[in-house]
């Protein structure tokens, strides 16, 4: 079996993984994509198994669609990391489903979101369809911090962050929760706790990981969100609302995983390098 690591930056993660792959003697080889080009050519599908890694979303993606047309298999795939990469097309899916989302509105103009704004009530929260660690995820408590973000959008280079996600403010518990799927088992959740001076939990924005009895319906509500968008290798952000009970934030196809490592004690790389032996050698 060989197996192609695709990257553009190496994290801890991505590091993680290689010392995993060595300890499991996998042949395998890392594609650093901000380097390297990717050519439309059979000999790429030399791999049985390609782990898409690049932090940028677009890399992802199209390193999935280059490796998928020669018959590698890729985690996640190119129709997974489309859906999960943007939150209006995730929620979409999970709606259709039926599964809880955040009340949300979308709007893709400045007068659309003022009323948008309007319909969903202060305070509340707009995030752009696409992005990570938090980035523009904005907390709006009034008319005139809404418009100052309509602002700031309106003047960015990509039509997507022109485009908003007006949604409740869930902040009933001072926390979210994070699940990580690996095939159709659930790894694990954790909470990250809010940190002082902040309102999103994000690890990479000081989040602190700590453990969490994981009950029922809060590993049905992780596995269906991760099936519904066939996922095979993602992270779940969830949220606790008083009266719906757990609601999905959002889908990761790129899963960071040092916090929930240091939550769970679970060893991840290593699930997902028995995972991908176990399914693909
Ligand atoms: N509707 C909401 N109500 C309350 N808090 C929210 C809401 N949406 C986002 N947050 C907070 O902001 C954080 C970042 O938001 P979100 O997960 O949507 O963005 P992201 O940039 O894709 O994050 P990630 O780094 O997990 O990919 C969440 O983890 C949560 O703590
Ligand atoms: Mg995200
Ligand atoms: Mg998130």
């Amino acid at each position: 079996m060989k197996v192609a690591l695709v990257v553009d930056i190496i994290r801890q993660e991505e590091k993680l993984i290689v010392k995993t792959l060595n300890e499991k003697q996998i042949n395998y080889d890392i594609i650093n994509v901000a380097q390297e080009p990717l050519p439309f050519n059979r000999a790429l599908g030399r791999y049985d198994v390609a782990i898409i890694r690049a932090i940028s979303m677009y890399r992802s993606l199209y390193a999935s669609a280059v490796f998928e047309s020669v018959g590698v298999h890729t985690i996640n795939s190119m129709e997974v990391i489309s859906t999960a990469g943007d939150k209006i097309l995730t929620y979409s899916k999970l709606y259709k489903a039926g599964i809880p989302i955040p009340d949300s509105i979308i709007s893709m103009s400045p007068d659309a979101t003022l009323k948008a704004y309007e319909q969903i009530g202060y305070p509340l929260i707009d995030k752009p369809p696409i992005g990570s660690w938090g980035r523009m995820v904005s907390l709006v408590r009034d008319l005139f911090e809404g418009k100052t973000i309509i602002e700031h959008r309106e003047m960015l280079g990509n039509s997507a962050l022109k485009v908003h996600i007006v949604q409740e403010y869930i902040k009933d518990k001072n926390r979210d929760i994070r699940c990580i799927v690996m095939g159709k088992e659930l790894l694990g959740c954790y909470a990250r706790n809010i940190p002082a001076n902040e309102w999103r939990a994000n690890v990479a924005l000081g989040g602190n990981p700590s453990s969490l009895v994981v009950d029922d319906k809060l590993k049905e509500i992780a596995l269906k969100a991760a099936s519904v968008i066939n996922g095979e290798f993602i992270s779940i952000d969830v949220l606790e609302h008083s009266s719906k009970g757990y609601v999905i934030n959002e889908l990761n196809d790129t899963p960071e995983f040092k916090g929930f490592m240091l939550a769970t004690g679970i060893n991840v790389p290593e699930k997902l390098v028995n995972y991908i032996i176990s399914n693909f050698s």
